[in-house]
């Protein structure tokens, strides 16, 4: 039966639609940034719906290779397009986004230019920019090894200078130090920032980046010396099996001196290291700047998990009244609004604060170039941190939004499973989530340290400097209507940060020395730095609100969205905020009374509000999530697209099953 049978054209959401109390467009631009991002991004996920060589909705059935030469093919058509359509460097960044598939050019541009741009001197950057920008080279950024990932200090790999030739022989000297996961390396790139211990004059020097030729540029062969390929099948079907993650061993490969990137440091002629007068922790700026972009990356993949899930719950019927009524809206049950509100609420809070640090980041890197290395330490707490929650909670929420969709939200037909498959690695690249969180402890512990004798602190820790008064205040809400309030929200949750902080510093302090007492407490310290993190995403959510929204009941949606952020967190970590003393037990119930009331209200603005996502269904991708709501329709037809439906009689019939049938039946005759 065609799938058209089954239903009409309708939109099946249009009732949904029709109860939104606020402007969609205004929406729109709060969740874009501005009116030009708006337009930009429709205009190229149109660009890319429209194309065919866009098409993905047979992906996860594809073979790895299949899969890895289609996404060979999308980023050469995407290169064809760009350079065609003289697209510019917003335009194309978004183009490569809607392609929604990852592959080598995302770390080329992601990771390997920003490299060369933070590490590299002037002319460095002319020389390799100028070809990476046009494609004539292919990069990756390759730090990790087989035995090392988050110990950036402990690789092994090494860059011995010979000044005999003013080369450097770069050498795997172990198996543990093969280069083990760089994108792209597998088969794809030409060239890699590589990281490794620079050796001169006899002395290791630790870890330094640089620019190595991988492959030929006329046979795409390895270089001599260099072995290399992928390093195998990944989590689920499709997803970032597209992606050549690879391993590389170098067998006394040389390079020239000058492709040591040395904007940091530096190897004369004659051998002799030299540091210039900046941070050595630059070093890691790539990672610094990935990071942010993951967060963004984040609140994109949690919304669309989140527009999947309620526009299904708005089709999905089950159970009706005992008098045989019409049958309930699965969206419509409590237990449903409260599992997925707060994650409609979250991509919101993690849009927000996204915005916010890719502003923070401009902000410290304009420092950094006129040598202002002040705001670098919290730039680098405010990326590992917000990195870190936004994608475990975001891989936490795409998976509960699978359950929230039944039985159809495990068909790769729903999106969903290749969505998660794709998110869930970025609770480990660019630095495990956990060893992420125990760098934000740690630049707390000194901010603590640092108010006890007497320093204000500024930024996202200047709410520690008023900590006479958040070490003993009492939450001042009485009643359900005052966890309405901004002030009330923002004080409990500093209080349960700065307390959570101060009592890790406090047992800390009690151990034999700082190193064993950071361990012995590091889940504690874990949990303090989540802590911290939680209250920056509620202040810039807070703030956020006070800027100037336009759009009939934009704001108000928005008000209701940040309460119910700030509220299921408080009840989702009410332990804390008890066992600190921030709230008392009866002031925590009104809280889950309050976030009961606010998913009240925004039912019936749901759909409207997962419509200003403005996602196309090429992007969403999935069946259950599509616009006009043709749920069953769409989910009937992707069925058919499975090669086993190719055929009627199954392959493999002849040799297995018939036998078996046939034998069963004689034995029973017997
Ligand atoms: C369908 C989907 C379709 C398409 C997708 C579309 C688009 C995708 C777009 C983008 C995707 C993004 C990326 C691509 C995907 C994956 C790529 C992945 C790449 C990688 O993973 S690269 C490898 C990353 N590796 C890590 O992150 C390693 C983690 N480890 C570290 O960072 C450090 O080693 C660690 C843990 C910080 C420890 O450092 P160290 O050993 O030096 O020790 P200390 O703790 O003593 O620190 C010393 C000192 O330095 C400070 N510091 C540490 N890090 C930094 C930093 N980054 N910046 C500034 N300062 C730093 C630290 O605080 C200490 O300071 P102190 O002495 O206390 O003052
Ligand atoms: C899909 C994907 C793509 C990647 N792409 C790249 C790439 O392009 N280039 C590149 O160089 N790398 C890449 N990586 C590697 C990635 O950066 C590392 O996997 C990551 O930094 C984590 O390191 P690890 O694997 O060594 O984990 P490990 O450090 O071995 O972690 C294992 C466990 O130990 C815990 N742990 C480790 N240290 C501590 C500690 N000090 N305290 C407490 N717990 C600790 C962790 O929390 C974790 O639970 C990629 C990885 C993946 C999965």
């Amino acid at each position: 039966m065609a799938a058209a049978d089954w239903g009409g054209k309708a939109d099946h959401l249009a009732g949904e639609r029709a109860t939104a109390q606020f402007d969609v467009d205004g929406m729109k631009v709060a969740w874009a940034g501005s009116r030009h991002a708006v337009e930009v991004a429709d205009r190229m996920a149109c660009l890319v719906a429209s194309d065919p060589v866009f098409r993905k909705d047979t992906r996860t059935m594809l073979s790895r290779k299949e899969l890895f030469k289609d996404t060979l093919k999308k980023a050469a058509h995407a290169w064809k397009r760009t350079v065609e359509l003289h697209l510019t460097e917003e335009e194309a960044n978004l183009l490569r986004l809607y392609i929604d598939q990852p592959g080598y050019v995302d770390l080329h541009w992601v990771m390997f230019v920003p490299a060369i741009k933070g590490q590299g001197t002037e002319e460095q950057q002319k020389k390799w920019l100028t070809m990476a920008y046009k494609f004539q080279i292919i990069g990756t950024y390759a730090q990790t090894e087989l035995g090392h990932g988050s110990n950036v200090q402990g690789l092994e790999t090494t860059a011995t200078f010979d000044p005999s030739t003013d080369e450097f022989i770069m050498h795997s000297p172990t198996l543990t130090s093969s280069k083990w996961w760089p994108g792209g390396l597998g088969k794809t790139s030409t060239h890699a920032v590589v990281y490794a211990r620079l050796i001169t004059e006899g002395k290791d020097y630790g870890i330094h980046g640089f620019i190595m030729q991988l492959r030929s540029l006329d046979d795409h062969s390895p270089l001599p010396g260099i072995t290399i390929g992928d390093i195998g099948g990944k989590f689920g079907s499709g997803a970032y099996n597209s992606m050549d993650n690879g391993v590389m061993r170098l067998d006394h490969v040389r390079i020239p001196r000058d492709q040591m990137l040395m904007r940091l440091a530096q190897v004369t002629r004659e051998g002799k290291y030299v540091h210039s007068d900046v941070p050595k922790q630059l070093l890691y700026g790539t990672m610094v700047y990935v990071r942010q972009t993951i967060v963004a990356d984040a609140s994109r993949a949690l919304s669309r998990a989140v527009c999947i899930a309620v526009r299904y719950g708005a089709i999905r019927k089950q159970f009706g009244s005992k008098a045989g009524g019409p049958e309930t809206q699965v969206l419509n049950y409590k237990t449903q609004q409260s599992r997925l509100f707060p994650f409609l609420a979250s991509a919101y809070a993690f849009r927000f604060v996204g915005q916010w640090l890719k502003w923070l980041y401009t902000d410290v890197t304009q420092k950094l170039e006129s040598k202002d290395f002040s705001t670098l330490p919290e730039a680098h707490a405010c990326t590992a941190g917000l990195k870190s929650v936004t994608t475990s909670a975001t891989a936490d929420a795409i998976e509960e939004c699978q359950k929230l969709c039944g039985g159809h939200g495990y068909l790769n037909s729903s999106g969903l499973p290749e969505l998660f498959a794709v998110n869930l690695p970025a609770c480990t690249y660019e630095g495990d989530n956990v060893v992420l969180l125990l760098q934000v402890a740690r630049f707390l512990m000194k901010t603590v340290s640092q108010v006890a004798s007497g320093k204000q602190p500024v930024g996202t820790t200047a709410y520690m400097g008023n900590i006479q008064h958040l070490m003993q205040c009492k939450s001042v809400v009485n009643t359900v209507e005052d966890w309405l309030n901004p002030a009330a929200i923002k004080e409990v949750f500093e209080a349960r940060a700065l307390r959570m902080a101060v009592n890790c510093a406090q047992n800390i302090s009690k151990a034999p020395s700082q190193e064993e007492g950071f361990s012995e407490l590091s889940p504690d310290l874990v949990e303090a730095a989540v802590a911290h993190v939680q209250l920056i995403i509620v202040t810039k959510f807070i703030e956020k609100l006070q800027e100037d929204i336009l759009g009939h009941g934009v704001k108000e949606q928005l008000q209701k969205l940040c309460g119910i952020y700030a509220l299921h967190l408080i009840h989702k970590h009410l332990g804390d905020f008890l066992s600190t003393g921030c709230v008392t037990a009866r002031q925590g119930s009104l809280a889950n009374e309050r976030l009961g009331k606010l998913y009240a209200q925004v039912r019936p603005n749901a759909v409207a509000l997962v419509d200003a996502f403005d996602y196309t269904d090429h992007y969403l991708g999935s069946a259950l999530g599509r616009y006009d709501g043709d749920v069953y329709s769409a989910l009937y037809k992707e069925a058919w697209k499975d090669p086993l439906n190719e055929t009627v009689v199954p392959d493999g019939y002849q040799e297995h099953l018939r036998p078996l049938l046939k034998q069963q039946l004689k034995l029973s005759r017997l």
